[in-house]
């Protein structure tokens, strides 16, 4: 059963672990929050901005003992070294998570420290290459995908109580096993970073005294080069965890390249032009399918007048008719440069039904 007045401890309150603080407390403001993170500084501006109820300097009994949840929020690496320190301390029923990017390394920690048990992983699908407190946001997690990896030993009402937490602040859950989540990231996310560093680098090893590369460089380069400014603790620690995944797919990677750098020297236009076609083929059904890490919104954009008792107007319309808005607001941009109301609604249905209705209204859609 899901409840409201929840204990969550927090170890690690950094972009992740206080963007999914920041969130529970809005879900759940009767819950109460400990947090203990490495440094004092990001636990004293949460404590001040009201986001976490008690700040530690110490793993104890007294501080952790009486969590119904603890979510292990640092680098994979030191995630994992805190099972041993949770194990003698926590309440039974406590269920450690984390949110760590690599899950299978977690999950041996936890069964090593004998907490099977109690561990459910957890992988929000979320996130930037910024890190720290000061950018976490109780937005930055909704309606992005949350990675869930019980054990064999995950009882299903714990799983369905977890599951439905992290609803409850928006993401959207997706349940698998450890090694499948280890091969996918690998694949979408851990050889992406690596690939982006690495060129970054090259471009500044190949660069001019006068650096020209650098001035050069643009929309292209940036696009994929932007996550070449993440956490290099954090990265480093990926890699040394999920390295046999990466491994296999960097030597896939090697092999197409090594096949287009001959076939480049071959000056083989068929192949190189397939080579793009492919993966321009590839690469837009992806945006059409699902929005990656972010699903799609169900936005509908209307011109209305600018009088006073407008918007109230349509969100009455709306409800008299059963359709729930989910946001609401006013857009201004190069689209819109006269303004126009943005709804979002919950699902196709109540989007198709709210145009119908609208347009019967003699409101114009743009
Ligand atoms: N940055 C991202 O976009 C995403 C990161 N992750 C995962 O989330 C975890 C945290 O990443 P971020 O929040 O981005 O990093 P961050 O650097 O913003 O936050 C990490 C926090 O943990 C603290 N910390 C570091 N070492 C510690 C230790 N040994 N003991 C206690 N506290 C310690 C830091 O002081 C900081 O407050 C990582 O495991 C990462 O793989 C998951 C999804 C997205
Ligand atoms: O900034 C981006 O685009 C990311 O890729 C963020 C990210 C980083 C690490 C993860 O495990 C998940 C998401």
């Amino acid at each position: 059963m899901i409840g409201t007045n929840y204990h969550f401890g927090f170890i690690g309150l950094g972009l992740i672990g206080g963007s999914i603080a920041r969130a529970l407390k809005n879900v759940y403001p009767d819950c109460t929050i400990t947090a203990f993170s490495r440094t004092l500084a990001p636990l004293e501006l949460a404590k001040s901005d009201g986001n976490v109820d008690n700040i530690t300097t110490s793993i104890d009994a007294d501080s952790f003992g009486r969590c119904d949840y603890i979510f292990l929020c640092t680098p994979v690496q030191y995630i994992s070294s805190y099972f041993m320190k949770l194990k003698d301390i926590i309440n039974p029923s406590c269920t450690v998570t984390d949110v760590g990017s690599v899950k299978g390394y977690v999950y041996d920690a936890a069964v090593s420290a004998g907490l099977e048990s109690n561990y459910i992983g957890g992988h929000p699908m979320a996130g930037s290459e910024k890190t720290g407190y000061a950018n976490s946001s109780a937005i930055l997690l909704e309606n992005a995908y949350y990675i869930i990896t019980p054990t064999p030993l995950t009882r299903h009402e714990v799983l369905d109580e977890y599951v439905a937490i992290v609803r409850s602040i928006g993401s959207i859950p997706i349940v698998m096993d450890c090694r499948t989540h280890d091969h996918s990231v690998a694949g979408i996310s851990h050889l992406p970073h690596l690939i982006a560093g690495s060129l970054v680098n090259l471009v500044h090893d190949c660069d001019s005294g006068d650096g020209l590369m650098k001035r050069l460089a643009a929309g292209g380069f940036k696009d994929i080069t932007r996550i070449a400014s993440s956490s290099p603790e954090m990265w480093e620690q990926i890699c040394m965890t999920n390295t046999s995944a990466i491994l296999e797919l960097l030597d896939a990677y090697i092999n197409s390249l090594t096949d287009i750098r001959n076939n480049l020297a071959e000056h083989n236009e068929g192949y190189i032009y397939n080579m793009f076609e492919r993966s321009s083929e590839y690469r837009n059904s992806i945006s059409d399918a699902s929005k990656g890490f972010v699903p799609q919104a169900y936005l509908l954009h209307l011109d209305i007048a600018d009088r006073e008792g407008a918007i109230a107007s349509v969100a009455t319309l709306l409800a008299a008719n059963s359709i729930s808005i989910k946001n609401i607001g006013i857009v201004h941009n190069r689209e819109f440069e006269h303004g126009a109301l943005c709804m979002e609604f919950y699902n196709d249905e109540s989007r198709t039904l709210a145009a119908k209705l609208l347009k019967a209204n003699n409101y114009s859609l743009c």
